[in-house]
């Protein structure tokens, strides 16, 4: 029984009631999104089968033709589902029996909070001819096999058209490969208690405020940002980055470009100031000539000694900072000078790849990997991908889904790094940034959908800025 099952239980309610409550939430949605149709519901020998027992009977009651298929022998269910299936008045099939193509829909309700081992067996062949085959599945609580505390598939799973589950949104329906094999998520209310810490939240506006100016403010005062840009040949990512800062409302941004490529900067922006840099200690000087609130390093910077140098310098000064990129891998042989330097006003912004380079030997799922890398930075680490992981020592971690395979587009992450920046300048606190950041991000990239790329990002990112906020 799971944690929030058990408080439920001792609040008074029972067990059977909290089924009866789920599987008549469930019944709604699946009457809702599909006309009669002959059913199969597949059993498994707990709760999440208990679920689908007490679903097999309502849809009944409503007249569908329902055929259940029980993994376990009817006569040897125990616990609430043998309870649920004595009561409901049905007489199960065998699970090997199972055909989907005999089916109109198929309810999966084998596992789900429950799994603790890989699919074998019986249970294994129904998913995987289920996963073949072209027949609407409505996963309840979860896709049977996937793990709920990673996304993980243990053995096999079948893509589900809709999961039901219940209260709130699991990691496992927000983690790849679980996010993508649960299909619509449908979260339902069956009156269980609030769960004071969550494993970890889904990222949307309820997190976090987004800034907005004082009616006397200056540019300065609604937030600076200083870039630091690369070489010539790579100059666009740091103006991304740049763009980004400034379309999600940073007052004053400024590119800090080596000397050898001040006109190609220069030519290339306007609203976005540029000003020379050399060594470590102009770099320190810039950050406080530009009154910098935010500082952004690595998009484009060049995998270099000066590259590193100047992450070491920002990061002395305390500015907040988004350390991204090749700030990232210049550290590759050497993390722990970086580890050492971060401080808790910094978000690292690594994809999978670079995250292997400054975290080599954390390993696991995205949501145990981003807590580690956190721990050991002090600081918030934000892990990229369609599943995109924020962590923060001391803080519930955050999934954002708000995404689109769209923004699987070169130069998109370097407009994310600029949005979080722009973001800390104006005020907000290196997790939340993070967390907004990467929520208008996605939600720019799904206003921009098709073909969407990272030059229109920023302009994207305005309005999703502009939907989101209140003022
Ligand atoms: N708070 C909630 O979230 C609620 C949960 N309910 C349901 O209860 C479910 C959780 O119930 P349970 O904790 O009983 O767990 P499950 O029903 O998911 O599975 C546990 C059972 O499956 C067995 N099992 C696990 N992995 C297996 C494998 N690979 N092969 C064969 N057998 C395996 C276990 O030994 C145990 O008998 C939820 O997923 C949901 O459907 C609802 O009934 C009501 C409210
Ligand atoms: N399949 C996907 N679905 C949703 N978002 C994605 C997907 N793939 C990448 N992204 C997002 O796109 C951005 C890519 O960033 P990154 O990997 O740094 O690329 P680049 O270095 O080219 O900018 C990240 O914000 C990431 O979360
Ligand atoms: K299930």
């Amino acid at each position: 029984m799971s944690r929030l099952d058990a408080r439920a239980v001792a609040g008074g309610t029972s067990q059977t009631s909290l089924i009866e409550r789920a599987a008549r939430s469930c019944v709604r949605v699946i009457r809702g999104r599909y006309t009669r149709r002959p059913a199969a519901v597949l059993c498994g020998p707990g709760n999440n089968g208990a679920d689908g027992w007490a679903i097999a009977r309502l849809l009944r009651a409503a007249d569908w033709p329902v055929t259940v298929y029980t993994l376990t022998p009817q006569k040897d269910l125990t616990g609430a589902a043998g309870q649920v299936a004595k009561g409901s008045g049905l007489t199960a099939e065998p699970l090997r029996a199972f055909r989907p193509e005999a089916a109109g829909l198929v309810i999966d309700a084998l596992f789900g909070a429950g799994l603790s081992r890989p699919l074998v067996g019986d249970a294994r062949g129904a998913l995987d001819s289920l996963a073949e085959a072209a027949v609407p599945v409505v996963a309840i609580d979860l896709p049977s096999g996937v793990d709920g505390a990673t996304g993980s598939v243990l053995g096999t799973a079948a893509r589900a058209e809709v999961t039901v589950t219940f209260h709130a949104p699991k990691p496992g329906h927000l983690l790849s490969p679980g996010l993508g094999l649960r299909g619509e998520l449908v979260v339902t209310d069956i009156g269980l208690p609030q769960d004071a810490e969550p494993d970890a939240h889904w990222n949307g506006p309820c997190l976090w405020t987004l800034p907005v100016p004082e009616r006397d403010t200056h540019k300065y005062a609604r937030g600076a940002v200083l870039v630091f840009g690369g070489p010539r040949i790579a100059g666009g990512a740091a103006r991304l980055s740049a763009h980004g800062a400034a379309r999600i409302g940073a007052g004053a941004v400024t590119v800090a470009s080596p000397e050898e490529a001040l006109d190609i900067y220069a030519a290339h922006l306007d609203a976005i100031m540029v000003k020379p840099v050399t060594d470590a200690a102009s770099a320190k000087r810039l950050i406080e000539a530009s009154k910098a609130k935010a500082l952004v390093i690595g998009p484009g910077a060049g995998r270099t000694d000066a590259t590193r140098s100047h992450v070491l310098a920002a990061l002395e000064t305390r500015v907040p900072i988004v350390v991204d990129a090749d700030a990232l891998t210049v550290f590759e042989d050497d993390p722990d000078t970086l580890m050492q330097a971060l401080h808790e006003k910094a978000v690292l912004t690594p994809h999978i790849g670079e995250f292997g380079r400054v975290f080599p030997d954390i390993q696991g799922d995205k949501l145990s990997m981003t807590a580690a890398a956190a721990a050991r930075a002090g600081t918030t680490v934000l892990l990229k991908g369609a599943d995109t992981v924020i962590s923060t020592p001391s803080r519930v971690p955050v999934i954002n889904t708000s995404g689109t395979p769209w923004l699987a587009t070169a130069g998109a992450g370097d407009v994310l790094t600029g949005a979080i920046a722009g973001l800390m300048a104006q005020g907000l606190g290196a997790h939340d940034a993070a967390c907004a950041g990467a929520y208008l991000h996605g939600l720019a990239g799904q206003r921009g959908g098709r073909g969407v790329t990272a030059d229109d990002l920023p302009g994207l990112l305005r309005e999703a800025g502009r939907a989101v906020a209140t003022r």
